[in-house]
């Protein structure tokens, strides 16, 4: 599990560490140059006779690159720093100097195009524009920097590391604004930052690795990412002495005569889950039937629901049996996922075992229908503070569908999986999600109910086991829904195992 943890609770850790006299940003720049060494090493296969240029803000993480600057040039390197502010870390500054790096200066538009060319020879560029103190993107020369960076071809681009978080994020919301470097590694310090799990600034992060500067820090993380390790603890995993009926019954209320693909896969997700039975309700019954004889088509007693997934609005009979559903869970205190068609449904307050499941124009929908001026491009700048506005209107647990799945639960419980290959960005992927939540759902219903968080962290760990459902479905390649419905047994079963 990675927790990440915001701007100001990484201040308020560092305190008590500054004011003890721990020399904090020494041990943040030895380990970023002992990381850029490695990257240099493998890329270029040496260390000593390479070139790194540093791009450096005004702040301490410029301090923070000018001093891993200056371990690198005792180590041979030849290091340029490019100062883009008037003022910069004076510490830093009389080390790089006092080890012979050499320092130029970018302090407006046109010497910052100057250095255009030392830029893009170098082998490796380290980011040191902003890190947690920065507020939007990048502005001035530095800004100019990244975009004569940003606009190179992949192949003529040196490496970047990004010192602690790639300069112009939101590093606290995940946001990004302008231009930003798109990293190779992001070396972080003291806690990982949301910005680097959270989309869609996680995506200019590249690989991240997270120093250690022996930060206490307290209280409930701001993101977590989960990882394979923690799915064992959170499956239903049948006892010895298990029937289907403890194991959980799954409701699905989804598809219809126009679309049984949807009731199919979404069985197809529950099933491959491990969920103990399946009750179908709709129009697509012979679909499902055919494809899993093991359901049972019909009403009946169900611990968990999914609702929704197919639905077409006007189809106003297969949309009442989901309101009906609705209604019985919520009187009977049973879990739901509540998908695409039958989002509309919702009653203005529901409880945390309510999931929603949408992409982010149903999510943007969602929120108009709550007074909210809100688009689809509003919801994929800042999707994490879209999904807590949806979790605060609600009430509901919110997993917002994505390359980087969002979930947002009470209490501040907040996940970002980056699980799946984009492969599964694919016709009818989101219905296996939906199954497999409902199969967590349905063989964890009385602790979903009772534990108001315990639902996003089963969201979180369905979005993990669909992402690697699909990379076990064709490892590199392309998949199809059912490839990826298919490959659930055996993700689930390694996970297990892990
Ligand atoms: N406090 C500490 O002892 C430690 C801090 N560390 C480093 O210090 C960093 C935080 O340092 P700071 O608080 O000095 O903040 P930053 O270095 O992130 O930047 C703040 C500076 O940038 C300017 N600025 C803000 N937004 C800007 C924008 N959009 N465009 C251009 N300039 C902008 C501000 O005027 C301010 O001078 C961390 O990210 C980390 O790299 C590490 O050395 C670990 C220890
Ligand atoms: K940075």
């Amino acid at each position: 599990m990675l927790h990440s943890w915001d701007a100001a609770a990484v201040r308020a850790a560092e305190q008590p560490l500054l004011a003890a006299g721990v020399p904090l940003m020494g041990r943040a720049a030895f380990a970023l140059a002992t990381h850029v060494a490695r990257v240099l090493r493998d890329a270029r296969g040496r260390v000593g006779g390479s070139r790194v240029a540093l791009l450096v803000g005004s702040g301490n993480n410029g301090g923070d690159t000018l001093h891993a600057g200056a371990l690198l040039a005792r180590r041979g390197v030849q290091v340029t720093a490019v100062l883009t502010a008037a003022r910069t870390h004076a510490g830093g500054l009389e080390a790089l100097r006092a080890a012979h790096g050499r320092v130029v200066t970018a302090l407006d538009d046109a010497a910052a195009e100057a250095l255009a060319g030392d830029l893009a020879r170098a082998d490796v560029v380290l980011d040191g524009l902003l890190g947690i103190g920065g507020r939007g993107g990048v502005r001035g020369p530095g800004a100019r920097l990244v975009a004569q960076l940003a606009a190179l071809d992949a192949g003529a681009r040196p490496l970047v590391v990004a010192v602690d978080v790639p300069s112009g994020v939101g590093v606290d919301d995940g946001t990004r604004t302008g231009d930003v470097l798109d990293a190779d590694l992001t070396v972080t310090f003291g806690a990982c930052k949301p910005a680097l799990l959270l989309p869609p600034a996680a995506a200019a992060a590249g690989r991240v690795e997270v120093v250690d500067l022996g930060l206490h820090l307290t209280g409930r993380p701001a993101v977590v990412r989960l990882a394979a390790a923690d799915v064992a603890g959170l499956w239903p995993v049948p006892g010895r002495d298990a029937h289907k009926y403890v194991r959980g019954v799954l409701g699905v209320v989804a598809g219809s005569a126009r679309y049984p693909g949807a009731a199919v896969l979404q069985v197809s997700g529950a099933i491959g889950a491990g969920v103990g039975m399946v009750r179908y309700q709709g129009a697509a019954g012979p679909q499902v039937l055919a494809a899993h004889p093991e359901v049972v088509v019909g009403e009946g007693r169900v611990q968990a629901w999914v609702l929704g997934s197919g639905v077409a609005p006007d189809d106003d009979e297969q949309r009442a049996r989901a309101r009906d559903a609705l209604e019985h869970a919520l009187a009977h205190g049973e879990p739901a996922v509540v998908d695409a068609g039958a989002l509309d449904l919702l009653p203005d307050r529901v409880p945390p075992h309510v999931v929603l499941t949408p992409h982010a124009g149903e999510l943007a929908a969602l929120l108009r229908d709550r007074g909210a001026d809100v688009t689809r491009a509003d919801v994929e700048a800042a999707p994490w503070a879209h999904a807590r506005r949806a979790h605060e209107l609600t009430g509901a647990t919110v997993l917002l569908k994505g390359g980087t799945t969002v979930v947002v639960g009470p209490h501040g419980a907040s996940y970002a999986q980056a699980d799946g290959p984009p492969w599964l960005a694919t016709a009818g992927a989101g219905d296996v999600l939906g199954g497999v939540l409902g199969a967590l759902l349905a063989g964890r219903a009385s602790q979903a109910a009772a534990e108001p968080t315990l639902p996003a962290a089963l969201a979180a760990a369905a979005a993990l086991v669909h992402g690697r459902a699909a990379h076990h479905a064709n490892p590199g390649g392309p998949v199809s829904a059912g490839g990826v419905a298919a490959a659930l047994p055996g993700a689930v079963a390694g996970l297990l195992r892990a």
